[in-house]
C-alpha cells in the first residue's frame, strides 16, 4: 500500500485512546494565553518562558522524565477556572476526533490542582462538561481516571483518595479508575498497596504507570503488589520474556507511548521501542499520546511513527486496534460497536 493510502487507513482505524493525560494537552500559545487571563506570573528567571515559541523549542530539549514533569507541572498552574480545564479537554477531544478516536480514558491529576489552591470540584466540572460535549457533538465516549502522584508521600495521596468531593465522583461513576504517575525512579508501585487495595474494594479499575524509566521489577511489583488491569507505558517488559509471556497469557494491556518514550530518552528511538516483541510474544497493547502538547504529536502520529518504523501489516494493526477495544473501560455494548466500525474499515481496505 502506497503512504498516503497508509496514513488514510491508520486515520480511518477506530482508535480507544488509554493513556493521555489532560494536563499534557495544554500547548504553548493556550499556556500564554490563560496565564494572562488568570494573571499568573510564569517564571522569570527561565528564558523558555519568554514567548510560547521558546517554550516549545524547550520542550524539544527535554532530557527526562523529571525534566519534562518540572515544566508540565509549571505549565498546569494556568489552570484555574472550571472553564479553563472544560477547554483544555476540549481541544484534546477535537484533535483526537480528528485522528479517528472513538473512546478515551483521559487522565487527570488531582493533587496537582488542590495543592495550589484549586478545587478537585473546579477541575472535575470542567473535565466533565467537555466528555458530555465530545460525546453529543464527536460521538466520542470517554471515561476519567485520577492519577495519584507517587513523588508525594504516601499519606497525601491516600487524604486525597479519601477526601469527600473525590469519593463522591466515584461513587457517581463520573471517574471510573485510578492511576499512578509523575516521577517513577525510587517510587516503586508497592509504596501504593493499601491505596490499591482500597480502590478495589469499592469496585474502581486500577492502572499504574511502570517500566517507562523504572525497571522490570516495577512492572512485576504492579502487577503482584497493585493487582493493576493495565500498565501505562511498560516498555522494559521485553528486559525479562518470563514476565513478558505472563502478560501476554494474562492478557493484561500496556498503553504504549512511543513519541513520549524518545522525547523523553526512555527510548533512543522509535525503532527501539518493544513492539516487534510484543507482538511476536502476543502482549496485547495500545498506541497512545501520553502529553501531546510536550511530545510533538496527538495519537495518529504516534500511529505514523510505528508504521514507519515498524511497517506493520493490515492484520497486525486490525490486532493492535482490537487489543484497544478489549481492554478498554467501557461497556460490552460499546465495545461492540467500536468493533463492528473495525471490521467495516478493514473490509473496506481489503475490497479497494
Ligand atoms: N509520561 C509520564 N510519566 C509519568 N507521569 C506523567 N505525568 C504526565 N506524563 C507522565
Ligand atoms: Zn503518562
Amino acid at each position: 500500500m502506497c503512504q498516503t493510502h497508509l496514513h488514510d487507513f491508520l486515520k480511518r482505524l477506530p482508535k480507544c485512546e488509554h493513556h493521555i493525560h489532560l494536563e499534557g494537552a495544554l500547548t504553548p500559545p493556550v499556556l500564554f494565553h490563560l496565564a494572562k487571563r488568570n494573571s499568573i506570573s510564569l517564571p522569570s528567571d527561565d528564558n523558555a518562558f519568554s514567548s510560547p515559541e521558546s517554550l516549545l523549542e524547550r520542550y524539544g530539549r527535554f532530557t527526562s522524565l523529571d525534566d519534562f514533569l518540572h515544566y508540565y507541572y509549571i505549565g498546569m498552574s494556568v489552570l484555574i477556572h472550571a472553564s479553563d480545564f472544560e477547554a483544555l479537554a476540549w481541544d484534546y477531544f477535537r484533535h483526537a476526533s480528528a485522528d479517528g478516536v472513538h473512546h478515551a480514558e483521559v487522565f487527570f491529576d488531582p493533587q496537582a490542582h488542590t495543592s495550589r489552591g484549586v478545587s478537585y470540584t473546579t477541575a472535575l466540572s470542567g473535565f466533565q462538561a467537555a466528555c458530555h460535549r465530545a460525546e453529543r457533538e464527536l460521538g466520542i465516549t470517554t471515561e476519567l481516571i485520577t492519577c495519584f502522584l507517587r513523588h508525594l508521600p504516601v499519606p497525601d495521596c491516600l487524604a486525597t483518595f479519601e477526601d469527600k468531593a473525590v469519593q463522591e465522583s466515584y461513587v457517581s461513576c463520573a471517574v471510573r479508575g485510578i492511576g499512578l504517575d509523575s516521577s517513577e525512579l525510587d517510587f516503586p508501585p508497592h509504596l501504593f498497596k493499601e491505596l490499591y487495595a482500597k480502590a478495589q474494594k469499592q469496585g474502581l479499575r486500577v492502572t499504574s504507570h511502570a517500566g517507562e524509566e523504572g525497571p522490570v521489577e516495577y512492572i512485576s511489583s504492579a502487577l503482584s503488589d497493585l493487582q493493576v488491569d493495565r500498565i501505562d507505558h511498560g516498555i522494559r517488559l521485553a528486559d525479562d520474556e518470563e514476565l513478558m509471556r505472563k502478560v501476554a497469557a494474562g492478557k493484561t494491556l500496556l498503553t504504549v507511548c512511543p513519541m513520549s518514550n524518545v522525547v523523553l530518552k526512555a527510548a533512543r528511538s522509535i525503532k527501539d521501542i518493544p513492539i516487534r516483541k510484543f507482538l511476536d510474544a502476543g502482549v496485547q497493547f495500545s498506541i497512545n499520546s501520553d502529553d501531546p502538547a510536550y511530545f510533538g504529536g496527538y495519537i495518529l502520529d504516534n500511529y505514523c511513527a510505528i508504521q514507519e518504523h515498524f511497517d506493520l501489516s493490515i492484520q497486525e494493526w486490525k490486532r493492535i486496534a482490537r487489543a484497544g477495544i478489549d481492554g478498554s473501560w467501557c461497556s460490552e455494548r460499546r465495545k461492540k460497536q467500536i468493533l463492528i466500525t473495525l471490521e467495516e474499515v478493514i473490509h473496506d481496505l481489503e475490497r479497494t
